[in-house]
């Protein structure tokens, strides 16, 4: 007989969840990591990422910031270590897992039947080519927090959320920072308005950057070096950040042996249950191309772990998931506002909502998507505390609320989220305009006043 009903390989944002998911129903579960449970989130992802974010808008010093960091890091440890998760009844194992085609894992070499399991791996910092550098010259996400002293010239490659969210903070901290990104513009996936308001924040805080153009090679001199790009820019740093993605922790645990299969960067392949092509393997987390951050590795990991151990075949929500980057301002998304069956898109710029102007911040905007049925489909808010408002945004999506609902909610005064309130009332008034209704209520208001 198996020993465990579910073991999770992996102790990040993803398997912390679904382990804990799993013991919360009554199962036999393992968790199997090989370096610290708490994963990237924890270490070197969003917790010191936004600890050194606030630490850099506070004006506080470098040695400071890092302080900050890693105090921020050692205030939630304790939520997501062993001796939490052993006391929710999870069994904690030390080591690498590799799959066991005979069922379950095998720790070290040490097998570990186990009925089912779930792989919520992650994925490492991908570091790109560049001729004439080390890749261990590189900083990534993972080895920036050990710096010792703020680097005088940062050149950070990749506009996507970390580089963005990096460059600005350390431009903050007093360096002098490049962005260089092969994509267009910054913050490729997210509404190109968001891009255009993110790049004249950083350039605000001092940062050069440079689009539509990757790192192709660099050369060193001396202490540092300089950066050549594919339209022959050169960009001298002391210190390179790469911030070009990630790659799928996947190799070398007997997966395709399993029947398991990756798409071409080698992230594992799912049904919508999240059930791999081996019927007793689950997968969440960044292991998997359905997952990018924190809060879909847990809710993904909660859905795997359950199918898992009981059998169901809870889907995950075909919505885009909510997503936020911090820069300031801050850009939040939920759901996809130009995918078909969204054919409204309803925009309110900040310089409307009266708390932006009051905190001098009216460059953001708030836009929602709506269907033809009035219901709202997802949206961007570019602003302060972008990220709270969208609470109210993906509670909309989810529950499919329609703008007339959400515009018929009383909001508080001035809060950012009146944006939110403004874009649904303009949507709910606007069949006002049109000449049926307009017609109507002019003949309405003429009987009113005869009769009066
Ligand atoms: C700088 C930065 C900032 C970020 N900020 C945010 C943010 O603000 N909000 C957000 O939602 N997301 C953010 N993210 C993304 C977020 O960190 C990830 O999406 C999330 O941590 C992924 O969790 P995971 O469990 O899939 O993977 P991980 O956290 O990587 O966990 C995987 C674990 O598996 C272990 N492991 C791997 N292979 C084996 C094996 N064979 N045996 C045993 N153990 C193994 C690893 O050691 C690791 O601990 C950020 C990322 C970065 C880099
Ligand atoms: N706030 C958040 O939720 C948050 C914050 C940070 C990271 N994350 C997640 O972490 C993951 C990694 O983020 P990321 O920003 O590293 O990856 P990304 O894939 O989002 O962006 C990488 C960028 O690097 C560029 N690039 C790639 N190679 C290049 C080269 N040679 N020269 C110049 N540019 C190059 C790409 O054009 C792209 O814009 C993502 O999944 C992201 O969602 C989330």
């Amino acid at each position: 007989m198996a020993d465990f009903d579910l073991v999770v390989v992996g102790g990040g944002s993803a398997g912390l969840v679904g382990a804990q998911t799993a013991a919360g129903l009554g199962a036999r579960v393992a968790l199997v990591e090989e370096a610290r449970t708490g994963g990237e989130c924890l270490y070197t992802g969003c917790v010191p990422s936004k600890a050194l974010i606030a630490a850099a808008r506070d004006g506080a010093g470098f040695e400071e910031a890092m302080a900050r960091v890693r105090a921020a890091v050692a205030a939630i440890a304790p939520h997501d270590s062993p001796q939490a998760l052993e006391s929710a009844g999870v069994r904690v194992l030390h080591g690498r897992a590799v799959l066991d085609p005979h069922g379950g894992v095998r720790v070290d070499g040490h097998p570990v039947p186990s009925r089912s399991v779930l792989l919520a791996t992650g994925a490492s910092p991908a570091v790109p080519a560049l001729a004439g550098l080390e890749p261990a010259e590189v900083l990534t996400s993972e080895t920036v927090w050990s710096l010792d002293r703020l680097p005088d010239r940062l050149a950070v490659v990749g506009g996507g959320p970390v580089g963005c969210e990096l460059a600005q903070a350390f431009a903050r901290l007093g360096a002098e920072v490049t962005v260089v990104a092969s994509s267009p513009r910054l913050l490729p996936g997210e509404d190109p308005h968001a891009s255009a308001l993110v790049r004249t924040a950083l350039e605000a805080d001092g940062v050069r950057v440079i689009t539509g153009n990757g790192a192709m090679a660099a050369a060193r001199t001396g202490a540092g070096g300089s950066l050549l790009t594919a339209h022959g820019e050169r960009v001298p740093f002391t210190r390179l950040l790469a911030a070009t993605g990630k790659d799928p922790r996947t190799h070398g645990m007997g997966l395709a042996e399993a029947g398991i299969r990756l798409d071409d960067k080698g992230h594992i392949l799912t049904d919508t249950s999240l059930r791999t092509a081996s019927p007793r393997v689950w997968a969440a987390g960044d292991a998997t191309a359905r997952s990018h951050h924190t809060h879909t590795a847990g809710v993904h990991a909660a859905i795997a772990a359950a199918n898992a151990v009981l059998g169901t075949r809870r889907r995950v929500s075909p919505v885009a998931a909510p997503r936020v980057t911090f820069t300031m301002p801050e850009v939040a998304a939920v759901g996809q506002p130009t995918a078909p069956g969204a054919p409204r898109i309803v925009t309110v710029p900040h310089t409307r909502v009266d708390r932006a102007i009051a905190d001098a911040d009216p460059d953001g905007f708030t836009r929602i998507a709506v269907d033809r049925r009035g219901r709202i489909v997802g949206g961007t808010v570019v602003g302060p505390r972008a990220g709270e408002t969208l609470g109210e945004l993906s509670l909309a999506v989810h529950a499919r609320l329609k703008a007339a609902e959400l515009a018929g909610a009383v909001h508080a005064y001035p809060t950012h989220s009146d944006g939110l309130w403004a874009a649904a009332i303009q949507e709910q008034l606007r069949p006002l305009a049109s000449p049926l209704p307009r017609a109507a209520l002019r003949l309405l208001l003429a009987l009113r006043r005869a009769l009066r």
